[in-house]
Parts: C-alpha cells; sequence; structure tokens
C-alpha cells in the first residue's frame, strides 16, 4: 500500500492531489489544509472523481505516508516581488505544521516559498535526516529554461540549479551550444521573471509546478529508476557547500536522494552558485531553529 500526504490543498496542493490520483500512483492520499472547509471540499471533488484511491483528511496519518507534498503557505501576488519575501509570513505556517507531524518516516517534498531555505527548516524541526528532504522547484525551473533556449534554437540537457529564487544558476556548459556571458545574462534575467508571467495572468502557477511535482513522487516512490533530478538538497560538503538547502542534480530513488551529483560547473556557474548559497546560508543562518 503507498500513500502520499498533501498538507496545504490549495492551488498546487489540490493540483498534486488530483494529478496523482489520477495516474494511479497512490492506493490512498490523505490531505490537510488549515481551511477545514476547503479540505472537505477538495476531499469530496477527488471522490467524485471515482479513482481507485483512499481519500483521508486525518492529520495524524501523515506521519506514515510514504510521501509528503509540503504545499502549505502563502503565495506570492504581483506585489511580492521575490520568494524569499515570503520567508516571514511562511515561517509560522511551517512552525504550526511541524507540531502535527512529529516522526515523519517517509520523503518531505517541500514546495512552499522561499522554497530551499523552508527545506532546510522542515529537515532540521522535523529531524528528517537529509536524503528525505528534497525541496521542489528545480525540475521547473529547468523546463522554462529549455523553453527559453528553445527561442534562441539552442537543445541539450536544460538544467537549473542554485536557489528557486533570484539566485537560479542556469547550466549552460552541458548545453550543445557554446552561449557567451552576455547572453547567458539576458536568459537569467527572463527565467527570474518567468513565473511572474504566470502569476499576473492567472493568479499563480498550478500545472507546471504540478506536473513535475508528480514526476518527482513518482522517483520518490522508485518509479523512475534513479533518474538524477535537479532539486533542492541538503548538503554537507558536496560541492563544497554545507548547512543549507540548495539546487543540486540528485539522483533520486525509492529512499529519496542516493547521491548529489557533482558536475563540473565553468567559472560563470561556479560563480552563480557560491552567490546563491551565500544568499541562501544567510537566511539559514537566520532561522531560530
Ligand atoms: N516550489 C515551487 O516551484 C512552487 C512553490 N509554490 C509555493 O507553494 C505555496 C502554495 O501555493 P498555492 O497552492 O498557489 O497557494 P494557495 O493559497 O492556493 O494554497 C495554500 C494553502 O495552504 C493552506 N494553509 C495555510 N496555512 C496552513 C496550515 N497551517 N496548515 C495547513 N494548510 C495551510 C491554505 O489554507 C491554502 O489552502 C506558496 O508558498 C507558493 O509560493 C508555488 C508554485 C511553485
Ligand atoms: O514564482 C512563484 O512564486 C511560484 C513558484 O515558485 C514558481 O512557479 O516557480
Amino acid at each position: 500500500m503507498t500513500s502520499l500526504a498533501v498538507i496545504g490543498t490549495g492551488r498546487i496542493g489540490g493540483e498534486v492531489a488530483f494529478l496523482a490520483a489520477a495516474k494511479g500512483l497512490i492506493d490512498d492520499i490523505i490531505i490537510c489544509d488549515a481551511v477545514r472547509s476547503l479540505e472537505h471540499a477538495q476531499a469530496l471533488d477527488l471522490a467524485h472523481a471515482s479513482f481507485d484511491v483512499g481519500i483521508e483528511t486525518d492529520t495524524l496519518l501523515v506521519r506514515d505516508a510514504d510521501v509528503c507534498v509540503f504545499a502549505a503557505g502563502r503565495p506570492r501576488s504581483p506585489e511580492t516581488k521575490t520568494r524569499a519575501d515570503l520567508l516571514n509570513s511562511n515561517l509560522p505556517v511551517l512552525d504550526e505544521c511541524c507540531d502535527h507531524l512529529p516522526s515523519f518516516g517517509g520523503i518531505m517534498i517541500t514546495v512552499t516559498n522561499p522554497m530551499d531555505v523552508n527545506n532546510y527548516y522542515l529537515h532540521r524541526c522535523l529531524d528528517i535526516e537529509p536524503a528525505r528532504c528534497i525541496g521542489f522547484g528545480g525540475q521547473l525551473d529547468s523546463a522554462r529554461f529549455a523553453l527559453r533556449l528553445g527561442k534562441e534554437g539552442i537543445s541539450g540537457a536544460a538544467s537549473v540549479l542554485g536557489e528557486h529564487g533570484e539566485h537560479q544558476v542556469p547550466v549552460f556548459s552541458r548545453l550543445e551550444t557554446a552561449v557567451p556571458a552576455i547572453k547567458r545574462e539576458e536568459i537569467l534575467a527572463d527565467l527570474r521573471g518567468a513565473s511572474m508571467e504566470v502569476i499576473r495572468g492567472k493568479g499563480g502557477t498550478v500545472f507546471g509546478p504540478a506536473a513535475h511535482i508528480v514526476r518527482l513522487i513518482e522517483a520518490a516512490l522508485g518509479k523512475r529508476q534513479d533518474e538524477v533530478i535537479p532539486c533542492s538538497c541538503i548538503v554537507d560538503g558536496e560541492y563544497g557547500l554545507s548547512d543549507l538547502s540548495i539546487g543540486l542534480p540528485a539522483r533520486i530513488g525509492k529512499d529519496g536522494i542516493r547521491e548529489i551529483v557533482e558536475w563540473d560547473l565553468d567559472a560563470w556557474e561556479q560563480e552563480k552558485l557560491t552567490e546563491a548559497a551565500s544568499f541562501i546560508g544567510e537566511l539559514c543562518r537566520g532561522l531560530d531553529v
């Protein structure tokens, strides 16, 4: 029996629950939201879809789930400049949820922004080992990077590391075409604004994140053959970094992060990764954990 918990069943959490159930990935789903009327409505709506899945809303069941997607908290509005600006409003949400999550034994996928810092916070507060704390965002940034590269006629493996935010690090050195620094900066500026275009138009990003989160769930359930996926990992010396969570290429399997893969980054990428680590590291050091 495989179970998925989704904490925060608003736009993202609701869509993830729907997609995971529709794809038949799990036997049971536990959905929890602070707004009980929304939680009830999501559970009922999902039940009306007649998928072959058990639907629960009991928070106590979360700790036994194989995978938990954490998507509770405030999203950005068009007025919120960066994801990091959400930290002070979302930390109390994490605190409240942590109170209900003692001895969680599965794999945590952090979605709530600012995702990297929140992933680190959940790891520390819930005492979950690093391999079982995966921050989601790198796949989405990489998909946006691939789309942007397509406009330039550039193909190849598009990956984004670093912060899921202003300090994201698109990896150009693994592409088939060399991209000069001036063009890299132009593309990076576009990537920083990519989600805001959706937020302005429809209130929040949904399809993109939900589709990639479900792929990450599949990987964490051991259904994707230890694929290397860009995601936020709690580092312990990898890439010369420690005591923070940051986007890196990681081999994901049934136990979570099996290996953080060390890529040879070029000087431009290394400098951006150092900047990202310094930004996230400062926020992590400021946490009261
Ligand atoms: N990492 C990523 O790539 C992405 C991250 N996000 C982030 O995901 C988060 C959720 O975004 P949306 O679903 O659009 O927001 P939303 O507002 O639609 O849903 C958030 C839900 O969290 C619930 N919630 C608040 N406090 C709670 C608590 N203490 N316990 C349980 N539930 C609680 C709310 O009632 C609401 O239903 C935001 O922080 C957003 O920035 C969104 C898209 C992509
Ligand atoms: O930009 C936001 O606030 C939501 C998000 O993280 C994304 O879609 O990448």
